[in-house]
């Protein structure tokens, strides 16, 4: 059965909490699982690629029809934004269930005078600016408030090095404005991306429209996140841009033309971690429909990565599913020894997992993710060990202890991957209340509604699952 589009007025995500008296603050009642799950779940698009695909359809030569794109609060602010531009993007009836197709068409010229909110979207405020830097007239560049903490000092001085006119307050962050002639010099470029992938996917997608091309080279410690960098270079390829990359850290594009591209959004994979987490915690089976035979989303990895707390993955035609045993007939799950630098967007979910297994884990490689939504390594410490766990943050990831969890409130810090992290752990201990679940909004609005779905709709029991 394919989801229902949260934009669509007869669908309301939050009719349970709305009932419930809780919509106004988004406290949520994480449910028990009660009965081993047979769970089969479309789900949406995947906000990298959709977002990917916006910014080259409006920086192309030609029109590109988005087909399935994701429908969230990240990919509204990556539209918003380009329609402040001048560049048109229009709805069309899509075929999948998944909401509507989009029809980009680029404009003649990019045009600034206007303002460009980045919500406490990642991949608008490091993909953004160098396509703003392209348009005729100043752009201002804001933010949430917590988007005011995320790293932006690579984005705002690599773009100083092309050549662009950018102005700010000495802090590396949000807000900034940009002063866009019309062109970009583009040439040689080092940078420092250990904080974040996106600062050179960001440069990537808008290279080929850089008067010199772009030479790119990353000169800091850690190149976190590699797979979504060579989702960038995959996205460009399929629209005629060449990316060379005789070795690691370094990338050449010359100039030329994005073409325009029909193309299809993959689900969210990294939105499948935490459905697919769910049957490790209670046991059964979850499948994901539509899972890509090839993709370069990291999502891909967790085929390998749930193997490691017992569970069994496997494939029939396009379904992906993973069985196991449970807490309750299987036992507490295995520690862990893992460097996620690769698939720091797993970690929450990983995470998770780890804070309901009877040894310890060791979750490394994901300094990084101090510059996420939250800082998440602290977050996700903090919420642990709230109900009774033992994490300690380490300089590059978190040392997680055994411990048996208690209920609790579970605060979300405006972070999608914070409200279903403690999901995942309320599915075993009972009274985890998440303090706002419409951070799934940000990438995924019909969270509830298909938690609520890989449930069965079957009321919470009253006893949990862990120890
Ligand atoms: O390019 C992208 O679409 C993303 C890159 C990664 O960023 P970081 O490298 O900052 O972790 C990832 O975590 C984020 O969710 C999406
Ligand atoms: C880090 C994430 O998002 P963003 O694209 O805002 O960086 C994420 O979704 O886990």
């Amino acid at each position: 059965m394919p989801i229902q589009q949260y934009s669509e007025p007869e669908f309301d995500p939050y009719g349970d909490q709305r009932a419930a008296g809780s919509l106004d603050t988004g406290r949520w009642m994480a449910p028990v699982a009660g009965t081993p799950l047979a769970a089969v779940l479309p789900l949406p698009g995947s906000k990298s690629l959709t977002n990917r695909e916006l910014v080259l359809a409006a920086l192309a030569d030609a029109p590109s029809l988005l087909r399935e794109p994701l429908h969230s609060r990240d990919s509204a602010l990556m539209i918003e934004a380009l329609r402040n531009l001048d560049v048109s993007i229009e709805e069309r009836e899509g075929e999948g269930g998944y909401g509507p197709d989009l029809l980009v068409t680029p404009p003649e010229e990019l045009t600034g005078s206007t303002s460009i909110d980045c919500g406490l979207a990642g991949t608008v405020m490091r993909f953004l600016p160098p396509v703003a830097a392209l348009a005729l007239g100043p752009v201002a560049f804001d933010g949430d408030e917590s988007a005011r903490r995320r790293p932006m000092r690579t984005t705002i001085e690599s773009l100083r090095a092309v050549g662009a006119d950018v102005t700010d307050d000495g802090r590396g962050a949000l807000p900034f404005s940009l002063f866009g002639t019309g062109s970009v010099r583009g040439g040689e470029v080092q940078i420092d991306a250990s904080a974040s992938s996106q600062f050179v996917s960001g440069l990537l997608l808008a290279a080929a429209r850089f008067d010199e091309g772009l030479t790119l080279r990353h000169v800091g410690e850690h190149l976190p996140s590699l797979p979504h960098i060579e989702m960038t270079i995959a996205a460009l390829a399929a629209r005629g841009v060449v990316v060379e990359s005789p070795e690691v850290g370094l990338w050449v594009v010359q100039p030329g033309a994005i073409s325009g591209l029909d193309v299809r959004i993959e689900p969210d994979l990294s939105n499948a971690a935490p459905f697919l987490a769910a049957a490790i915690v209670a046991g059964g089976t979850v499948t994901i429909e539509r899972w890509p035979a090839s993709t370069t989303q990291v999502g891909a990895d967790l085929e390998q990565l749930l193997p490691l707390f017992g569970a069994e993955v496997r494939r029939e035609g396009a379904d992906l599913t993973v069985e196991a045993r449970g807490l309750r007939d299987g036992g507490p799950l295995p520690g862990i020894d893992l460097d996620l630098s690769r698939g720091g967007e797993l970690a929450p979910a990983i995470v998770a997992l780890a804070a309901l297994a009877g040894g310890p884990s060791r979750i490394t490689g994901i300094g990084h993710l101090r510059g996420h939504e939250t800082d998440r390594l602290a977050a996700l410490a903090a919420e642990i060990n709230g109900l009774g766990g033992a994490v300690t943050e380490l300089e590059d990831g978190l040392a997680i202890e055994p411990r048996p969890l208690a209920g609790g409130l579970w605060r979300t810090y405006e972070d999608h991957r914070m409200a279903t992290a403690g999901a995942i752990i309320g599915l075993a201990v009972p009274g985890v209340e998440i303090e706002d679940i419409r951070t799934t909004s940000k990438t995924l609005p019909q969270f509830p509604e298909l938690w609520k779905r890989m449930l069965g709709e079957a009321p919470a029991p009253t006893s949990g699952l862990a120890f």
